[in-house]
């Protein structure tokens, strides 16, 4: 078993109140001489001793929480033992679960206020729960389940040299082995300690509808190549990311090389290796997010829809089923969703087509559209495709965003170009960590009076 990883003892120790979470999971607070410090593993309203780890950017330092010396009444035993041993998986399993959300919702506003340039009473009014009109306002972080631990129906382990699989360590290309997270769903990493796989391999695990499980093994990835200049970038990387991940040798240990995974009516067959929404809750809410935003709006019917970074297509089911007539047109880069995406649709009446490629580039050639849904990966949507999103003029935007500061960035960029974000609703789909998943509403100014 392995040890908690300790930064460099030459680093050097500052005593330092924090005051308020920082989107990434840290606490901000600031030294006597001013200078802001990011501690990992401290609370807001906390005194601790913290290890500096990184002093490189000029107007902040980054720092690793040693000793507690004022606790806060929300610091709880960790409720992970792969985090308790190192792993980067539950970074706020120190934190009771339900204060973690209210940090997590101050996080996403003061990024929304910071990245965004949005008013926080604005905020505040798009997230106004109907069903709940007394609430104080505030951004209000849904929770998908009852409990923290126990959600997670798709994960990936490493193989290390000896064969164990494991997580990785924070930052790290080292394992914590022997020791589970708690994210996964009952049974899903049951006797895996046991068992010996290929060294340096990748393990994709999955529950499927009816808990049963399904492991696929990756062969070990070829070491990285050296990239040009243009090459460079988070959505190059991504880019580089999942075409190495293509290129990798599949064996099926358990179970099948696809899962099948339900939505309301509709059943999928995802490749245990592709791309579903890890909290076994978060596809059937997302979806109804999306249907009831688009559903209070009086878009005009038959609508044409596009499902950007579509996947297998739960949106499209979505929008199908709410605005009943219309065409909708899936757009990701990954051809096994895109045929999960065309089994389902093919046994109904429905007009649904899907599109391979990149966004930016297909989306050139559909037809307009009314609706746009989009879900980009965590580098977000970005300019080039919400120029273009915009350029064709839809009635509706729902944006889902898994990043906090590039959803902030990307809803940003709508309204500098003439749209309204009208709501808003933000979900606890990664309990235990720092991550929240966000959806928000977006309409032409015209049509809410700007
Ligand atoms: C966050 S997932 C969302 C998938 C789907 N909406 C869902 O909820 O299951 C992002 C999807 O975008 C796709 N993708 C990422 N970058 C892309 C790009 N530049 N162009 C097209 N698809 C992309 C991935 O293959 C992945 O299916």
């Amino acid at each position: 078993m392995s040890s908690t990883p300790q930064p460099p003892l030459t680093a050097p120790v500052v005593t330092v109140r924090v005051d308020r979470p920082a989107n990434g999971g840290d606490a901000v607070g600031r030294l006597d001489d001013g200078r802001v410090v990011f501690v990992r593993g401290a609370i807001p309203g906390e005194t601790v001793a913290a290890r500096v780890v990184d002093t490189r950017a000029e107007s902040f330092w980054r720092a690793e929480a040693i000793d507690i010396l004022d606790p806060s009444p929300h610091r709880v035993d960790m409720i992970c033992p792969a985090a308790t041993h190192g792993a980067g998986c539950c970074d706020l399993a120190f934190i009771e679960p339900g204060h973690a959300r209210t940090l997590k919702a101050q996080a996403l506003e003061d990024v929304l206020v910071r990245v965004g340039h949005f008013a926080a009473d604005r905020v505040h009014d798009w997230c106004a729960d109907d069903a709940n009109p007394d609430a104080p306002p505030a951004i209000g972080i849904r929770s998908l389940s009852d409990d923290a631990t126990g959600w997670r129906v798709r994960t990936r382990l490493a193989v290390d040299a000896a064969g164990r699989s494991g997580q990785h360590r924070f930052h790290s290309g080292d394992l914590v082995v022997g020791v589970d997270c708690v994210q996964p769903v009952a049974g899903l990493l049951d006797g895996l300690d046991d068992r010996r796989f290929t060294p340096g391999a990748e393990l994709a695990i999955v529950a499927d509808a009816a808990d049963r499980r399904h492991i696929t093994e990756l062969a070990p990835a070829a070491p990285p190549q050296r990239h040009s200049r243009r090459d460079r970038g988070r959505s190059a990387a991504q880019r580089r990311r999942r075409s190495v991940e293509s290129r990798r040798a599949t064996t099926v240990l358990e179970g099948d090389a696809a899962a099948r995974h339900r939505v309301g009516e509709r059943e999928w067959s995802i490749p245990v290796t592709g791309f579903w929404q890890a909290h076994r809750m978060a596809p059937t809410r997302y979806a109804q997010t999306v249907a009831e935003f688009v559903a209070s709006t009086d878009v005009s019917r038959p609508a044409t829809c596009w499902d950007l970074y579509g996947g297998a297509g739960v949106f499209a089911g979505a929008l199908v089923d709410t605005l009943d007539t219309g065409e909708v047109h899936i757009v990701d880069s990954d051809a096994a969703a895109l045929a999960a995406a065309d089994a389902v649709f093919a046994e109904e009446d429905s007009s649904v087509a899907t599109h391979r490629g990149e966004v930016a580039d297909v989306i050139k050639s559909l037809p307009a559209p009314e609706v746009v849904v989009l879900d980009p990966p965590r580098t977000g949507a970005g300019t080039r495709v919400i120029d273009r999103i915009v350029a064709a003029s839809p009635q509706v935007v729902v944006h889902v965003g898994c990043d906090a500061a590039r959803f902030a960035r990307d809803l940003a960029l709508f309204t500098e170009r003439g749209y309204a974000v009208t709501r808003m609703r933000a979900f606890d789909a990664f309990p235990l960590t720092h991550h929240v998943e966000a959806i928000a509403l977006l309409v032409p100014n015209a049509a809410v009076g700007v």
